[in-house]
């Protein structure tokens, strides 16, 4: 507890249950470790203010979108009640590559999770304990992309992967190995480009304790474990502010994405803005055709 007395130590943590509580989640975990005199006690002060979670095995169902068609490749499930949706790459017998089909469902199943307000978090998985995704079915590569039912050959995991980086929910890969991600450069933020250029040069295997040690994954578990854990963390997000965690997304992806990450930070701000008296009274002067009165809203320091 080196640099704090005790009255100091309860001032800090109202301010942590307060800022946990209004504004910034993520800010109290790690304000808790500062200020704790060991990774033990910082996870009690944390619980303090939070709670635990609970650890029961989510209840799932099996969920579809408004197209009314059904799903071949995929499996897309929601725990009812939770806030958690569930997408499985379901072709284990090929180690669930993916084919065109494949791409174009998830993009189906994505787009329902994210129009659908009582859901906070994804997770994505493949079906089978041998492998998350082996990415592209080889089998239907061609010159042109990959082809399934028409002759058109596509790269459509592309669009699949900027509908993941850009839905303002978090989404977490429950994986059985690594998956390059959004091909290499953001590999590279997460790993470091020394560790990225032995990857990529190197070709070689690592298991889930050194992906671990390199940063590529959060948390490393017995597989039996996998989903109560993933959904531990859901529920452990869903108690956070859905707005705050939005903005934190796209503030997070900001800088690396440019000027389609500023758009969608601007978008953010926008929609709360939306939310205000102050955009209010603009709209409302504009349909009753008068200029608007924004003298009393103040501007703030
Ligand atoms: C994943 C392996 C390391 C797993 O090895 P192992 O556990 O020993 O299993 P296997 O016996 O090898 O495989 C079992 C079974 O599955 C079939 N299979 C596995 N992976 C694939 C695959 N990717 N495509 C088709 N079939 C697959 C395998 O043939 C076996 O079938 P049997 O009939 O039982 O023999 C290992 O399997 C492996 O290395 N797989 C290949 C991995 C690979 O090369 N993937 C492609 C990477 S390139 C890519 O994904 C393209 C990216 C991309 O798609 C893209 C990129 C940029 C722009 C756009 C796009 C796009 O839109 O597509």
């Amino acid at each position: 507890m080196a640099g704090f007395s005790e009255k100091e130590l309860r001032a800090l943590e109202r301010r942590i249950s307060n800022i946990a509580g209004h504004l910034l989640p993520v800010v109290p975990a790690s304000l808790a470790t500062r200020i704790s005199p060991s990774p033990a006690a910082a996870k009690d002060s944390y619980h303090r203010v939070h709670g635990e979670v609970n650890a029961k095995e989510a209840v799932w169902s099996i969920a579809c979108d408004d197209s009314g068609k059904e799903f071949m490749d995929i499996i897309y499930e929601k725990a009812v009640g939770e806030g958690i949706a569930k997408i499985t790459i379901n072709r284990p017998e090929r180690r669930n590559a993916f084919r065109p089909q494949t791409i174009k469902e998830l993009i189906r199943a994505f787009d329902d999770a994210r129009d659908d307000s009582s859901i906070g978090v994804i997770i994505l998985t493949g079906k089978g304990t041998k492998a998350f995704c082996s990415g592209g079915d080889q089998a239907l590569r061609k010159s042109d992309g990959y082809v399934d039912y028409d002759s058109v050959g596509r790269l459509n995991v592309l669009d699949l992967q900027v509908q993941i980086r850009r839905l303002p929910k978090p989404v977490i890969a429950m994986v059985g190995s690594f998956d390059a991600g959004y091909g290499s450069s953001i590999m590279s933020r997460l790993v470091g480009p020394k560790k990225a250029r032995e990857m990529w040069f190197l070709s070689r295997f690592y298991d889930a304790f050194e992906a671990e040690k390199m940063g590529l994954v959060n948390t490393v578990v017995p597989l039996e474990k996998l989903e109560l854990e993933t959904v531990k963390w859901c529920r452990e997000i869903l108690r956070n502010s859905p707005t705050a965690i939005r903005v934190l997304k796209s503030a997070l992806n900001a800088a690396d994405d440019g000027h389609a990450g500023l758009q969608e930070l601007g978008g953010n701000a926008t929609l709360i803005f939306y939310g205000t008296e102050e955009a209010q009274e603009g709209r409302t002067a504009y349909m009753e055709r008068r200029r608007p009165d924004f003298s009393k809203f103040p501007r703030k320091p």
